[in-house]
């Protein structure tokens, strides 16, 4: 089978014909052809009505037929997102001990410390393994601590790096480590399939952690790992605690920067045409302060001191809102990670309303990463909308119920005018005759090509600037007609053809990092290296 990119980029499976080996005669129906089937898998798929049967089917397909089914995820993206990942990923979750059949990935527990190398060496591809991604279920989605009911979060990333950006499937580890939870109802629930016990405190996780990390490093020296919904605090302390030591990264620290900050560029090019602002008068208002919120501002302030403006420039562009508002010096104790974004100009009383926020702070744009469904009111909407010809709104939560706001209210209460995009998916809508289009500020857009481009570069670690390249060549990577339709970020159909240009966007800035080990990508052009990558690609 081979894919051809049209020249809108569309993907087109081609099968060729394949004589049946005389071996399987009968042990197949007589007419069953990969096309036809392709058309029954669909068929089968569409049938169930509730997202979660569809969750369950797939996953079947998967594991008894990989090649249909990343077969179908590429060629219906838009249709198998949603399934496979949010918002559907997070029912998968919530359920995972009571939907659970066969094991798709490795756990790695708290009673296996003392032993980790030996746990994870018990996988069967040793030599193959070149990403992992690892939770520890302590902040799944917006859902909070599912323990090791987040397995299927590692599991759909995978799936969306090998549909996206051409893994290996058998390069691929998916992780969950139990550590135990500290939500009740799961420790009650006779099916749960965690330990049945309180989350560890903070030195074993550390010891855990530090044997885990050099178990994995030395048993799967080629390896480079995503940590994923980490709870905030552990988030940031790990990646710090590991970034100059292993090759790793946070999805949610910095894969969020980076998806978001590639729509905000996009939409503020819109938004500063209609205001006649320049980029360096945007101020952003973050609703939520934590892994996801604050990786977005450090992002968008490395970003506005790469174009000239002194880090307390960029800083004075950025307002942070966390549960008990807006976030400033006076207000007292933070969290270490909100300092750097604590208002040293504000001292008048703790500001919570969110409606007196944005009348202080005067906004360009909202970014919601609170979990707190449809805190974007319709007067908060309107509020923005008052101030800004087209303002730049993104509920990004996931699941799609803890969205901010959803698509059709922020078009209606800003007069069609919203430059939009969320975490979870949000259908098309017609608004006095226009289609528009809702954009999915979701970090699924920059970890395929992030991870590819390291691999290829043979990276020792991941370095900002390689984020950062991967945030910027996403946002060149919208077409002339995308751009023509109102969109913030290419469609998704065209993933491979987005990662290929990111992953070489990485490679280029691991090489000007001097992080990466591999000689011949050196001396190869720009065109010969876009050209080379998706031959390293597998394809269904
Ligand atoms: N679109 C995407 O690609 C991504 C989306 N996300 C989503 O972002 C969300 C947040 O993730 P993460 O940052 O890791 O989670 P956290 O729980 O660490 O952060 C939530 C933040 O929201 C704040 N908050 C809670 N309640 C309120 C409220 N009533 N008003 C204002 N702020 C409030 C919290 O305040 P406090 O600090 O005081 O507790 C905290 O700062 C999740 O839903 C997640 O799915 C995450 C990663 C990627
Ligand atoms: C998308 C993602 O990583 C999250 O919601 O946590
Ligand atoms: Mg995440």
């Amino acid at each position: 089978m081979t894919i051809a990119l049209t020249s809108n980029g569309v993907q087109k499976l081609k099968v060729a014909a394949q004589p049946r080996p005389q071996l399987l005669r009968g042990l197949t129906p007589p007419v069953l052809t990969p096309d036809v089937h392709a058309m029954r898998c669909l068929e089968q798929l569409r049938s169930k009505d509730k997202g979660i049967e569809k969750y369950i089917y797939l996953s079947m397909l998967k594991e008894q037929d990989p090649e249909m089914f990343y077969r179908l995820c590429l060629s219906h993206m838009t249709e198998f997102t949603p399934i496979i990942y949010t918002p559907t990923v997070g029912d998968a979750c919530l359920q995972y001990s009571h939907i659970y059949r066969r094991p798709e990935g490795l756990f790695v527990s708290i009673k296996d410390k003392g032993n980790i190398k030996a746990i994870v060496s018990n996988w069967k591809q040793l030599d193959e393994a070149r990403i992992s991604v690892v939770t520890d279920g302590s902040r799944i989605l917006g859902l909070g601590d599912l323990g090791v009911n987040g397995m299927p979060i590692s599991v759909g990333k995978l799936s969306l790096y090998i549909a996206g950006a051409g893994i290996r499937p058998e390069s691929t580890i998916p992780i969950c480590l139990d550590l135990g939870t500290n939500t009740q109802k799961f420790l009650d629930d006779p099916l749960y399939l965690g330990s049945r016990q309180k989350r560890v405190a903070s030195e074993e996780m550390d010891e855990f952690m530090d044997e885990f990390m050099e178990a994995m490093s030395t048993t799967f020296p080629k390896l480079m790992i995503q940590f994923e919904d980490f709870s905030t605090d552990n988030a940031f302390r790990y990646l710090e605690r590991y970034r100059n030591k292993y090759p790793v990264f946070n999805d949610d620290i910095q894969g969020t920067g980076a998806v978001v900050l590639s729509g905000f560029l996009n939409a503020a090019k819109i938004s500063s045409a209609a205001s006649g602002r320049p980029l360096s008068d945007h101020r952003i208002l973050f609703f939520g302060a934590g892994s996801a919120g604050v990786g977005v501002a450090m992002q968008l302030m490395s970003f506005f001191t790469l174009q000239g403006m002194s880090a307390e420039e960029a800083r004075s562009r950025i307002y942070l809102v966390d549960s008990q508002g807006l976030v400033f010096d006076a207000r007292g104790k933070l969290a270490e990670h909100k300092k750097v974004f604590s208002r040293h100009d504000y001292q008048g009383p703790p500001m919570k309303n969110i409606l007196d926020i944005i009348d202080y702070v005067q906004p360009t744009a909202l970014l919601g990463l609170s979990t707190i469904t449809d805190a974007f009111t319709p007067a908060v909407i309107q509020a923005m909308s008052a101030i800004n010809p087209r303002p730049i709104i993104f509920p990004l939560s996931n699941p799609v119920r803890l969205s901010e706001c959803t698509f059709e209210a922020a078009v209606t209460h800003t007069g069609g005018n919203v430059l939009f995009a969320s975490g979870s998916p949000f259908n098309p809508l017609d608004f006095e005759g226009k289609a528009l289009y809702p954009g999915q500020g979701n970090n699924m857009y920059i970890f395929p090509g992030l991870g590819l481009g390291a691999i290829l570069a043979k990276s020792k670690s991941v370095t900002d600037s390689m984020v950062e390249a991967a945030s910027l060549g996403l946002a060149e990577s919208l077409t002339p007609e995308e751009r023509e339709m109102g969109l913030l970020y290419p469609r998704i159909e065209r993933i491979r053809e987005i990662s290929t240009f990111i992953a070489k966007q990485v490679i280029r800035a691991a090489q000007k990092a001097n992080v990466d080990d591999s000689e011949s990508l050196r001396t190869m052009s720009d065109s010969a290296l876009m050209q080379w990558i998706p031959t390293k690609m597998w394809n269904p």
